[in-house]
């Protein structure tokens, strides 16, 4: 692949737009990221892609047909049912309530990240972007943190259609369970994990212990890490953990999950990382020059996400972007800086060097028995 300028494709049309636009709990984001990647001109360096709803045939190649076709028939319930008990079986309570179009929503996100696997595995492109996309908490039979179809999982069976050996990156503030938990006994997708990792923090699981299983012992690595983290530490166990992976486990191809509410200014007021240190990380995945798919996931400051995104963007498309937000609908919310950087805080930072540097050596001791299948 040549290094400069890649074959980037963007998954979008205005029926996803308007469809995770209407989730409750990320209302309006994902039209406030659109109109800055469009405001800063990136469309014109990158093939639009429609999204396409995965068939049940797809869904099910994790999920199951329980959850499936519970899923596919909310409409059809009672608001009692709604509320009743197989309703809380498959996780639809509390923070993944059934609203409407939810199940259209969420398989419409599962087909754009399988339709960016497939522009992959047809080698139409690089880099393959969906920023609908990067739901990590679902489970195979259930929904969970906001989750319901684990478009990451689907996406990752698609690209394994085609190359041996998948790298999976969770950039998000939390643990990547679901998807983890869908590839823990295979070696043939290793999955790693940067995450808050602190009592009673959702979803509680991505210990440094958490190797994997069976054939899939030390394919599965996870990093835990604390409130404050900044830049820098957050790219120096990066860095060291991700040259040790690409040695020795050799990825073919690769999705990176980045969510943005690791950063300072997020609700989730939990690290304290500048879209700097997002872009860094991602800016050294696609220095590999594998095939790679970027996907989105948390990100509640939606002003800093969009800003986190479009700088993504950027670095796929290899545009450098002016400092100054460009005007657009939502312009004023910019303010007071209207800059695109995120100004990092001086939170206390939990992650003392000790701390660090035993989580490094913990996760470099796990990974020595990585070797290639052969
Ligand atoms: C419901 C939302 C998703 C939104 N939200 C906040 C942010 C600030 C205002 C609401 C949460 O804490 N959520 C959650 C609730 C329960 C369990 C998980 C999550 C988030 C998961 C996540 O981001 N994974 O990457
Ligand atoms: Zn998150």
């Amino acid at each position: 692949m040549d290094k400069k300028t890649k074959r980037v494709c963007y998954i979008h049309n205005e029926d996803i737009l308007e469809k995770c636009d209407k989730l409750i709990r990320i209302q309006n984001r994902a039209d406030i990221v659109h109109s800055l990647i469009k405001a800063y001109n990136l469309f014109q360096h990158m093939s639009i892609v429609e999204p396409r709803q995965a068939t049940t045939e797809e869904l099910l190649g994790f999920h199951s047909t329980d959850y499936i076709s519970f899923l596919q028939n909310l409409d059809d319930l009672s608001d009692d049912e709604k509320c009743g008990e197989e309703a809380e079986e498959f996780g639809l309570v509390y923070d993944c309530p059934i609203q409407d179009g939810v199940f259209e929503c969420a398989s419409l996100v599962g087909g754009g990240t399988i339709t960016a696997g497939e522009k992959l595995i047809n080698d139409e492109s690089d880099i393959a972007i969906n920023w609908y996309g990067g739901w990590h908490h679902a489970h195979r039979d259930s929904a969970s943190g906001f989750c319901y179809i684990n478009d990451v999982v689907l996406g990752i069976l698609k690209l394994r259609q085609k190359f041996e050996r998948v790298l999976y990156i969770d950039l998000d503030l939390h643990h990547g369970d679901g998807v983890e938990e869908a590839f823990c006994c295979t070696n043939k997708v290793l999955t790693v994990s940067f995450h808050k990792y602190s009592a009673g923090f959702f979803p509680g699981t991505g210990s440094v212990n958490d190797t994997g299983y069976s054939k899939g012992r030390h394919y599965t690595v996870n990093v835990p890490l604390l409130d404050g983290l900044k830049d820098d530490e957050y790219n120096k166990i990066f860095y060291s953990v991700m040259v040790q992976i690409k040695d020795s486990f050799q990825p073919e191809a690769i999705v990176c999950q980045c969510g943005a509410d690791g950063l300072e200014g997020d609700p989730m007021k939990s690290f304290n990382l500048s879209t700097l240190s997002l872009g860094r990380c991602v800016q050294y995945v696609l220095s590999w020059n594998k095939p790679t798919i970027l996907l989105g996931g948390g990100g509640y400051n939606y002003i800093n996400t969009a800003k986190c995104w479009a700088f993504l963007t950027s670095l796929a498309v290899n545009k450098k972007l002016s400092r100054d937000i460009p005007d657009h609908e939502y312009f004023s919310q910019y303010g007071p800086d209207y800059e695109l950087g995120v100004t990092v805080g001086n939170r206390s930072d939990n992650n003392s060097q000790q701390y660090l540097h035993h989580i490094y050596t913990q996760v470099i001791d796990n990974m020595k028995n990585i070797k290639l299948d052969r």
